[in-house]
């Protein structure tokens, strides 16, 4: 015990975790997506999932993706990058960073530019081209911000909460299983993505 713990989370996987923990709070039945902001000095400033706008009902707004525009969440839903910004507890996030599950938006990608954040770090992409990821894309790149993949960890590495009993476990091995599907990389292009 005199040496310190080896197998512990990197900064990285540390803010993702933080983001995808958050995804749990969404209550889309479809797609959860979290973020993480960090500032300069690697603080957490801000945190947020995709949900509906206070005050206003998850029951009496619907959530489906087809069908009358009206009549599905996208004109209701607020994304998970725009709550993290909206929430964060400091008025100056320039040069921060912000960890997201889900490749930002065109909308999202605006918020962040303006509110100066200065690298974005997401987990996973809807595959193909999508008009929404393509615009975000130039907007970010023409601003200067660095748009980077998650780097995931050589081997596997995976936490598990359990909320029963209040331990947590962060298991690491060696090998990479194939055979263990992972939902995020499969996320898949069939819905019209708008902000
Ligand atoms: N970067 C993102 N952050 C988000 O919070 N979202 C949210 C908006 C919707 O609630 C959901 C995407 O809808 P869909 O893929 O199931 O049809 O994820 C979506 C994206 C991707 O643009
Ligand atoms: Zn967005």
């Amino acid at each position: 015990m005199s040496k310190p713990r080896e197998d512990y989370l990197s900064w990285d996987e540390y803010f993702m975790s933080i983001a995808l923990l958050s995804s749990q709070r969404s209550k889309d039945p479809a797609t959860q997506v979290g973020a993480c902001i960090i500032n300069k000095k690697q603080r957490i400033v801000g945190i947020g999932y995709n949900g509906l706008p206070h005050g206003c009902s998850d029951k009496e707004l619907p959530w489906g993706k087809t069908g009358d525009w009206m009549e599905t969440k996208y004109p209701y839903v607020c994304h998970a990058e725009m709550n993290a910004i909206l929430n964060k507890n400091q008025a100056d996030i320039d040069g921060g960073t912000i960890f997201t599950t889900l490749y930002p938006c065109n909308e999202c990608a605006k918020l962040i530019i303006q509110s100066g954040i200065s690298k974005v770090v997401y987990a996973n992409k809807k595959p193909g081209s999508v008009p929404a990821f393509d615009a975000s894309e130039r907007l970010l790149k023409m601003a200067g911000v660095i748009i980077s993949k998650f780097d995931p960890p050589a081997s596997e590495k995976s936490l598990k909460i359990d909320l029963n009993t209040g331990s947590i476990s962060l298991d690491s091995s060696q090998q990479k299983s194939i055979s263990k599907p992972n939902p995020l990389q499969n996320i898949s292009n069939d819905s019209k993505i708008i902000a």
